[in-house]
């Protein structure tokens, strides 16, 4: 919990759709923090690329000021001491613009049902002890390495380069408290009712709702089973 607000991870594969399922958390009233996001803010102060210009030179700036994401992870994803060393300047500015935003959200009238932490390295980094409840997206390996070639451009070696970064699957599988899946490969259908803005009750616990696939308006309703299920548990406890 933050200040009453409870925080819920979302963690899963590269490519899983974690960013896709943390929008449709923020449909009913959540709001969503991206680490990935957050990540690229910390690349906009000039004390970061300042030490990203001592460490790899002038040409992993570009001209605008833009960090040369591909030469980055060329180096980071080869080679795990350069990825330890970019993580130790990051995450320590990355905490501080998550703090920011959920003591700024903490303090508004209308504050959010809970926060969604679209945190790729939750488990990594520790923070999984901070969350009142862990969502593990779960999505086919050839489902991933297809949406990340449509969207990135990355081939199996690039997201087997990341994966091997990051905790095993399986275990990530194991220590979270849902599971959503998300294996569908069409794009967001549902025929348009409007999410509302709180979760509805929902009257039968359910503790994973994977199994079922059909398309987004499945996803959707597992996520508002999943969000109900997690106010619902808090509220009791
Ligand atoms: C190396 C960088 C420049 C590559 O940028 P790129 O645009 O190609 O990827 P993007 O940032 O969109 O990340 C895409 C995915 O890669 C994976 N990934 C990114 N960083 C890491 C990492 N340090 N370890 C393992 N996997 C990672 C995550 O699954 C992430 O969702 C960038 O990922 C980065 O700065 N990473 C270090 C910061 C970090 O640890 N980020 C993870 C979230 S806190
Ligand atoms: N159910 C879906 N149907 C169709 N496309 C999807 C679905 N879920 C995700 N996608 C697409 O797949 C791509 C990867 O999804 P997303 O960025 O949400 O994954 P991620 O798990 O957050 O990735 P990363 O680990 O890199 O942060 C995006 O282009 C997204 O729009």
């Amino acid at each position: 919990m933050f200040q009453g607000i409870p925080i819920i991870g979302i963690v899963g594969g590269v490519g899983s759709g974690k960013s896709h399922v943390a929008h449709l958390f923020g449909n009913l009233g959540c709001l969503v923090i991206s680490s990935d996001k957050q990540v690229t803010e910390a690349y906009a102060l000039p004390e970061v690329l300042n030490q990203i210009r001592q460490r790899w030179g002038d040409e992993a700036i570009g001209p605008q000021g833009l960090i040369n994401r591909k030469l980055i992870a060329s180096k980071v994803f080869n080679v795990p001491a350069e990825r330890q060393w970019l993580e130790s300047l990051l995450h320590p500015v990355v905490a501080n613009l998550r703090d920011a935003v959920m003591q700024q959200a903490a303090q508004q009238s209308e504050r959010p049902v809970a926060f969604i932490w679209d945190t790729p390295l939750l488990f990594e980094v520790g923070l999984a002890d901070r969350c009142d409840a862990v969502v593990f997206v779960d999505t086919p390996d050839d489902v991933r390495l297809d949406r990340v070639r449509r969207s990135r451009g990355w081939d199996a070696g690039e997201l087997r380069r990341r994966e091997i970064s990051q905790w095993p699957l399986d275990k990530k599988r194991r220590l979270s408290h849902y599971v959503i899946t998300n294996a569908a490969e069409t794009p967001d259908s549902c025929p348009a009712t409007k999410d509302p803005a709180r979760p509805p009750e929902v009257d039968s616990p359910v503790a994973s709702v994977d199994g079922e696939i059909s398309g987004s308006c499945e996803l959707r309703r597992q996520v508002r089973q999943v969000l109900s299920r997690i106010v619902s548990d808090l509220r009791a406890n």
